[in-house]
């Protein structure tokens, strides 16, 4: 099958320097789309190059000098990554715009947002992927991780879906995706301040979705499990991961899934685009679970 609904059209991405972010920004470029990829930092563009990318693939965040205009920050890409690895979508030329967002500032994302419609165009796709990570038990756990958790997590999807929402309304047109996280439905032992962000979230995303179906813009959720990321390798002793609350090995971190392996990012970004596509028409606030059967384990 496949996808299409993305030549010609614009799509913003937060927590693009990331693995799952990184890989996203990649398909949409190579299906066509028009990328602003974002992250606190600005993520450097042209990555998949081969110039910056690192092992895993993930973009690496770098500065920009102060004071340049969008469209002197977007570049085209000229060399898409290698055809047969993401889905079936056209891989052709695309402009990709590279800026520093921080999603926890919601002044920001609003001037940003503004900025993209009156110098880029109109946002057709929206991508919230930033997001953090925290581990630690209820007893040990500070009010200060708690609030930061969910201003990045939480208010951070927000406040982008709420504006990304106010310019797509007027247009009848458009569509999300919010990568939330199968934690969202379950407990988690030391995950107590990420998963219930990531579970405020999904819901916010469903009500988002119920109110913005009627107008024709499909909100939806993915929802990853274990994915080889730097979120996910940070907790892992043995590859040089830091003694987190939650840590592990490869192997433990694998034995929770039926499918006996981790997500690669790539496997998130598919999904994605799936929900992104025309060929997802159909599908509103909806959650698509890419765990390895990880929830439904018994
Ligand atoms: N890796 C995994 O096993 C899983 C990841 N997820 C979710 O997937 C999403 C992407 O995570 P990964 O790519 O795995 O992690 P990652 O750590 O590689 O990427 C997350 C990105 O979000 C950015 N970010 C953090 N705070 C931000 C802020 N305030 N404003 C803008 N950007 C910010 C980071 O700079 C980073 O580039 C996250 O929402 C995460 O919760 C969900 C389930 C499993
Ligand atoms: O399942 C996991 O390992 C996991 C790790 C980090 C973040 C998550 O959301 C996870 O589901």
């Amino acid at each position: 099958m496949q996808l299409t609904g993305f030549d010609g059209k614009l799509a913003l991405v937060t927590g693009a320097a990331g693995g799952i972010g990184a890989a996203v920004v990649r398909l949409l470029q190579e299906s066509g789309a028009t990328v602003v990829a974002t992250d606190r930092e600005a993520p450097v563009v042209g990555a998949s190059s081969g110039d910056t990318a690192s092992a895993d693939g993930a973009l690496t965040p770098t500065p920009l000098p102060e004071g340049e205009g969008l469209e002197s920050r977007g570049r085209p890409l000229l060399s898409p990554s290698p055809p047969g690895k993401g889905v079936g979508v056209r891989a052709g030329l695309a402009t990709l715009h590279s800026h520093a967002l921080d999603v926890t500032d919601a002044t920001a994302v609003d001037t940003l947002i503004k900025q993209i419609e009156a110098d880029i165009g109109p946002i057709d796709l929206a991508i919230n992927v930033a997001g953090i990570l925290s581990t630690a038990s209820v007893l040990d756990l500070t009010a200060e991780e708690w609030r930061r958790t969910f201003a990045v997590n939480t208010d951070g999807v927000f406040h982008v879906s709420q504006a990304v929402a106010r310019v797509m309304a007027p247009r009848r047109r458009g569509a999300m995706v919010t990568v939330s996280s199968n934690a969202a439905g379950i407990p988690r032992q030391n995950m107590a301040a990420y998963a219930a962000s990531k579970a405020a979230t999904t819901m916010f995303v469903r009500c988002l979705g119920l109110e913005l179906a009627p107008l024709g813009i499909r909100c939806n959720i993915v929802a990853p499990g274990s994915t080889r990321t730097p979120m996910q390798t940070g907790m892992w002793t043995d590859a040089g991961g830091e003694a987190r609350t939650i840590a592990g090995t490869l192997e433990t971190f694998k034995s929770g899934i039926p499918l006996a392996k981790l997500a690669e990012p790539e496997d998130i970004a598919n999904a994605v685009m799936f929900l992104l596509s025309d060929q997802a028409g159909h599908i509103a606030m909806s959650d698509l679970y890419v765990d390895g059967g990880a929830t439904l384990r018994a």
